[in-house]
């Protein structure tokens, strides 16, 4: 057991809070630490990210804007690890910098919520408002209701659903793993199945991000790493780096693995949910399994691209002109 104690760099959202706690108790339980908060003490930090609340500024910001605070501290040496949802991690990372572990995913599916129960989006009135800041679930959403009306949606999960309830919009989606991890009871509303609506890459999964050269850091989480949710998220990743997007992008990825065989979907829309490019793929793992995930998301990746075309391209750069 480590005798100084190991930071953990989080942002301070009630969510990104849950999700150091969960690490903490991992960490300790798996370093035999009697005192969680003297081991594993918490650091919260505010993001770029955190602070800006308008879209295009979002867009324009570029990426790593949740992450950057937490990587300066880790490159300060103030912490040993930075706690991430992987859906905002950028696919390149700092030099010096690794995604160490990857813990047990989540359930990675959306939630629609709505006042008046309707789970899925086939089921909302004509001309209903949808309130997101995702230009995923904008995108998806269109492409399945072109007469859904969107609006700009941000804030934590309180004030969101405030704004259903008052009836300012008719839904929102929200991710089903930041739902149960906040122990709210929305958790338990039908989530929206995979093939009606693929999730952002790598929802759902946590990843602990640390200093390659933190022999220390990479030690203490050994034990915690969950190796098929490591692969599913390289492969989902994999997809989104090789069509260059960031989690801004309007890129889907869900993969899954049985019996040492993944299955992959991915896809691209335009932000207008009037075209969509889609590619899926069952293989098996062959060699090392995370190189082989990525191989196989890179080559889907790459394949969405080019079916693509001019247009993808077009849809891809739009987000950032905005
Ligand atoms: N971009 C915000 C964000 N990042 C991760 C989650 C949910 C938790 C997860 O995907 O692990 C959310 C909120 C949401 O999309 O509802």
């Amino acid at each position: 057991m480590a005798l100084k104690p190991q930071i953990i760099a989080t942002r301070t959202s009630p969510l990104a809070l849950a999700q150091a706690r969960m690490l903490q108790s991992q960490l300790a339980k798996a370093n035999g630490a009697s005192d969680p908060d003297a081991a594993f003490p918490i650091l919260g930090l505010t993001t770029t990210g955190d602070r800006i609340t308008d879209r295009a500024l979002l867009a324009a910001g570029g990426k790593g804007l949740f992450t950057k605070e937490l990587e300066i501290a880790l490159q300060g040496k103030e912490a040993s690890f930075a706690v991430h949802s992987m859906k905002d991690v950028p696919t390149r990372l700092p030099d010096g910098m690794e995604i160490a572990c990857i813990l047990e995913r989540e359930d990675p599916r959306d939630v629609l919520l709505t006042e008046t129960g309707a789970a899925r989006v086939m089921d909302l009135p004509q001309g209903a408002v949808l309130g997101t800041a995702s230009i995923r679930r904008q995108a998806q959403a269109l492409t399945l209701r072109p007469d859904l009306k969107i609006v700009l949606l941000r804030g934590n999960v309180d004030t969101r659903l405030a704004k259903v309830r008052s009836g300012e919009i008719d839904a929102t989606f929200l991710a089903l793993a930041g739902l149960k991890r906040l122990g709210r009871e929305e958790a338990s509303r039908p989530a929206v199945e995979l093939h009606e609506m693929l999730p952002a890459p790598a929802q759902g999964a946590i990843g602990i991000e640390i200093r390659s050269d933190d022999g220390a850091a990479r030690e203490a989480l050994a034990a915690l790493d969950h190796a098929e949710s490591h692969i599913c998220v390289l492969a989902e990743r994999a997809v989104l780096a090789a069509l260059d997007g960031s989690c801004r992008t309007p890129i889907a990825a869900h993969a899954s693995l049985r019996h040492g065989t993944l299955s992959l979907a991915g896809e691209v829309l335009s932000p207008d949910g009037t075209h969509r490019w889609a590619q899926s793929v069952t293989l098996p793992l062959e060699g090392d399994p995370r190189a082989a995930a990525a191989e196989i998301g890179t080559r889907l990746g790459e394949a969405v691209r080019q079916s693509g075309g001019e247009a993808l391209e077009a849809a891809l750069a739009s987000v950032d002109e905005h």
